[in-house]
């Protein structure tokens, strides 16, 4: 966490509404890190990493809109965070020689938008763990065809254990004697500041219908719903936020129970909020004082099995036209559920977290339509995969990482 979160006062939530992302966050950016990085480089790498925007579409004025996050590169929210991360580590990299390992676990976004983004930046190798069978084809096309500095681990397990195997990388010392290692998962701040500025131009593109706002927030890691916090940290009037998950649902039954149990993750078709020990938990409880009656004030929690979730996407696309990705529908499912709950009038925002077409079988099936792919995804299909298998082990893990890092 940042040692203090600057407040960014009401003047500034009342200018958004017609700034850019770029713009967004190199204004949060500067807030944040004042004095560290020279304005000029900063305004030049916020606008770098941001060349695409997060439209909210509304789907019933006033009362439904959806925040679109995959129009970047992999096609997936996690394009802001991994963008962001390259261009600022290119800058604090340019004047060393050293290279920087990135290990990433990833259920089936974070690896393609971190292999995008950190694909040929200089002095950084990446090395992407995922479960072996757990992740979409498209999903795996990404992360496994780029070769050059971007590396895959497929591994036999869960996401919970590439990421347990990513951690215990972290904290061996015999390991960090010989490679330089960061991440670019959610457990690095770098990842979730950025996500922040969404909730911020989300928050500018609604407000004008004079409502209180509530995102809701399809969540795994919950890193995402964390960044959404950190904007409310700085200020930013948002109402409640709505935990959405699948049957990976720890966090929504802790909001019922009071009770943390982390279980071994389920497989879903939201494959990507597959996530059964949620690395985000703590960040999230310490943003509300670690009050249990803070969060639950804040955040409602449903989940959704994967029939629902199939339900969910036939009827958005019965009742508006809209082809949702499975993970978008359980946030729009959440989302429904929390203002049918309320009295009061609100205005929902759900976050679009990855674009239908990633799960082009699937969503095809369910809303019985063929669906269009975006070329820089449809190009990746015929591409030959290239990863590494290994064991759900530590030690077959660090072996084969000092193999191909040495
Ligand atoms: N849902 C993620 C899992 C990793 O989460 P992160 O936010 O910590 O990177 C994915 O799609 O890989």
């Amino acid at each position: 966490m940042p040692a203090s979160l600057p407040s960014l006062g009401s003047s500034f939530f009342d200018d958004i509404a017609n700034q850019s992302l770029a713009d967004i966050g190199f204004a949060i950016s500067h807030a944040l890190f004042k004095g560290e990085i020279p304005k000029l480089a900063l305004e030049e790498l916020t606008h770098q990493a941001f060349p695409f925007e997060t439209p909210v579409v509304e789907l019933e004025e006033g009362r439904l809109g959806i925040l679109e996050l995959f129009h970047g590169p992999s096609l997936a929210f996690k394009d802001v965070g991994a963008r962001y991360m390259a261009a600022l580590m290119s800058y604090f990299a340019r004047n060393t020689d050293k290279e920087v390992n990135i290990l990433v676990a990833t259920s089936g976004d974070t690896g393609g938008a971190v292999a995008m983004g950190f694909h040929n930046v200089p002095g950084i190798r990446v090395s992407i763990l995922y479960p072996s069978g757990r992740v979409s084809d498209l999903q795996e096309k990404q992360l496994t065809t780029l070769g050059g500095n971007v590396q895959a681990f497929e591994v036999q397990g869960s996401f919970d254990d590439c990421q347990a195997l990513v951690k215990q990388a972290f904290v061996d010392k015999e390991l960090n004697q010989h490679l330089s290692l960061s991440s670019a998962n959610s457990i690095n701040i770098f990842r979730l500041i950025p996500q922040s500025f969404y909730y911020v131009s989300a928050y500018g593109q609604v407000r004008s219908c004079g409502k209180p706002v509530v995102f809701s927030t399809p969540s795994g890691n919950f890193g995402n719903l964390s960044a959404g916090v950190l904007a409310q940290r700085m200020g930013l009037p948002i109402d409640h936020f709505v935990a959405a998950t699948n049957l990976n649902r720890v966090v929504p039954t802790y909001l019922q129970t009071g009770s943390f149990d982390p279980q071994a993750s389920v497989a879903t078709i939201s494959n990507a909020m597959d996530v059964g020990n949620p690395s985000n938990f703590v960040r999230l409880t310490h943003l509300f004082g670690d009050s249990f009656d803070q969060l639950k004030q804040n955040v409602s929690g449903y989940y959704f099995d994967d029939e629902e979730t199939r339900a969910g996407m036939k009827e958005v696309f019965g009742q508006f036209n809209y082809v949702a990705c499975p993970h978008t529908a359980i946030g729009i499912l959440g989302l429904q559920r929390y203002l049918n709950s309320i009295t009061k009038d609100a205005v929902g925002v759900a976050l679009a977290t990855a674009h239908p077409s990633k799960f082009k079988p699937l969503v095809e099936e369910v809303i019985g339509q063929s669906i269009d792919v975006p070329e820089r995804l449809a190009s990746l299909a015929s591409l030959p995969k290239h990863s590494t298998v290994i064991p759900a082990s530590y030690s077959a893990f660090k072996e084969s990482l000092l193999q191909t890092a040495l």
